[in-house]
This record gives C-alpha cells, sequence and structure tokens, in this order.
C-alpha cells in the first residue's frame, strides 16, 4: 500500500520552478495561504535533498493560524544523508523522517539518527515505491509533494502521484539551465503522462489549475 499523493508546485508562465541553483517565490501570498491550507489536510510534506540544500524550506503551517500539532511530518529524500544538521526541517517544530539509501556514509545517518526519523530504502538512489510502502506503515496515509524538478520526475515515473496542482504564476523566468516543473530524463513522446483538468481558478494573478493524472498501462 502507497499513501495518496498530491504533487504541488509553483511554476512561471515559462514553465521555471527555480534558476539552476537558487529558489524563486512565483506564488502570490494569496496562493501561499491555499497552499498552507492544503498543508493541514496532508500527513507528510515531501521534498528532495536538493530543495532542502537550496531552500532550507521549514515545511511547516507558518502562513495560517496553526497548532503545532497540526504540522505534517517533514519527508526529505536524501540518498547520502546530505540533510545539514543546522537545516530548518530537522528543528523541533514537527516531526522529520529523512529517507536514505543502503549508500549512505554510516556517520552521517547515525547523527541524523539523533535528531529524527531515519529509514533506508534503496541500494544507491532511493526506492521510492519502497520508500511510500514504508511510510504507509508508519502511518503516513497522505503526502504533499513539493519538488523539486528530479524528485517530481522519479515519482511521476514510477507513477506515485495521484493528483497534481500548478500554480502558474504571471512571470517570464528563462534561461537554458533554469529548472522546470518535471526535469529528470524525461519521459519519450509515446510515454508522456496524460492529465484530465479537474479545475481552474484565478488566484490575484496567478493561475491554479489542477489536474488527475491518468497513467496508461
Ligand atoms: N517553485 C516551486 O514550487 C518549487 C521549487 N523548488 C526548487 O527546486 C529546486 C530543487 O530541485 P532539484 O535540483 O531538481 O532537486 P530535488 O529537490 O528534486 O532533489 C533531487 C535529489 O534527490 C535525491 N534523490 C534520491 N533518490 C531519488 C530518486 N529516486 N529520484 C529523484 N531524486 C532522488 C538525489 O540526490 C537528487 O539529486 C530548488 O531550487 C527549489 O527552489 C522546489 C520545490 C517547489
Ligand atoms: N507553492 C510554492 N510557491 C512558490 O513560489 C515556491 N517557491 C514554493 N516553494 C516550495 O515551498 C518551500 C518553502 O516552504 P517554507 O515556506 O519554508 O515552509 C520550498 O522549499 C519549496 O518546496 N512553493
Amino acid at each position: 500500500m502507497k499513501p495518496y499523493i498530491h504533487l504541488n508546485s509553483a511554476m512561471t508562465a515559462d514553465g521555471k520552478i527555480a534558476t539552476s541553483n537558487s529558489s524563486l517565490q512565483i506564488s502570490s501570498k494569496d496562493d501561499l495561504i491555499r497552499v498552507h491550507k492544503l498543508r493541514c489536510k496532508y500527513d507528510g510534506i515531501m521534498v528532495g535533498i536538493n530543495t532542502v540544500l537550496i531552500d532550507d524550506p521549514k515545511l511547516t503551517i507558518h502562513k495560517i493560524d496553526a497548532k503545532k500539532e497540526d504540522n505534517p511530518t517533514r519527508i526529505i529524500i536524501d540518498s547520502k544523508a546530505r540533510t545539514p544538521l543546522n537545516a530548518r526541517v530537522l528543528n523541533d517544530d514537527a516531526d522529520s523522517v529523512i529517507v536514505v539509501s543502503k549508500k549512505a556514509p554510516e556517520d552521517r545517518v547515525d547523527k541524523l539518527k539523533n535528531m529524527c526519523n531515519v529509514i533506508v530504502a534503496g541500494e544507491d538512489q532511493i526506492d521510492l515505491p519502497l520508500a511510500m510502502s514504508k511510510l504507509y506503515d508508519m502511518g503516513i496515509l497522505s503526502i504533499l509533494l513539493e519538488g523539486g524538478s528530479t524528485l517530481n520526475f522519479s515519482m511521476l515515473k514510477d507513477k506515485l502521484v495521484d493528483k497534481l496542482s500548478v500554480c502558474v504564476g504571471s512571470k517570464i523566468l528563462g534561461g537554458f539551465d533554469s529548472k522546470t516543473l518535471v526535469d529528470g530524463e524525461g519521459f519519450n513522446p509515446s510515454e508522456c503522462i496524460n492529465l484530465k483538468i479537474e479545475n481552474i481558478e484565478k488566484i490575484d494573478d496567478d493561475i491554479l489549475v489542477e489536474y488527475r493524472i491518468i497513467y496508461e498501462n
């Protein structure tokens, strides 16, 4: 069994979610309030290690009133156990789970184990289906996936994402190396993932598009 997984992201009108090495504020204030209301509904919020290294996100509910107990578990996909010990995702505001692979250096894993829950899934990269199954068994039945581009690709490739919502901000970033909603190796044209629009909404100067994901076999 796996958790229900909702991928939420913000991209520019030209499909970028960040520069090659820094984050980008795309969502309007009202869209961020929507995201924080969404965070309340999920058991976990998950990101890839590069997002932690670049953004140092809090991954808590902090843009609307919420109690500490309302914060979802923060989940980091971090094969080599590179999460810095002073990263905000390891503070006391919420529980955290770091998912590492068997290749993660033992000393790093031991240090992280002093600060949060660490689970192992995969030989080198994270085996995402196995990780999702382990998280489900821990009681994490729903996850809000918040990027970045590389993790988004792997999660879609493994057919683990159930719903996608994208905030399209009224900005253009451009750039050959800027990150897009989904990077990774990409799909063959015949294997593109099809989406079905469920809702479209204007939020300030942003457009929110919500999709159901249709995986073909
Ligand atoms: N605008 C938005 O909504 C958001 C933007 N971002 C941006 O995305 C950027 C980071 O994205 P990326 O560099 O693509 O990194 P990422 O955050 O997707 O992390 C990818 C890394 O996770 C590790 N990993 C281990 N197993 C993996 C697996 N099976 N599949 C995929 N990754 C695996 C690898 O070290 C890999 O390089 C940041 O600049 C951040 O600001 C991140 C989240 C949301
Ligand atoms: N929804 C959304 N809109 C944007 O414009 C963004 N740049 C992001 N980024 C994601 O949010 C994380 C920051 O979370 P905290 O406020 O620190 O809790 C960041 O790491 C990205 O995952 N999201």
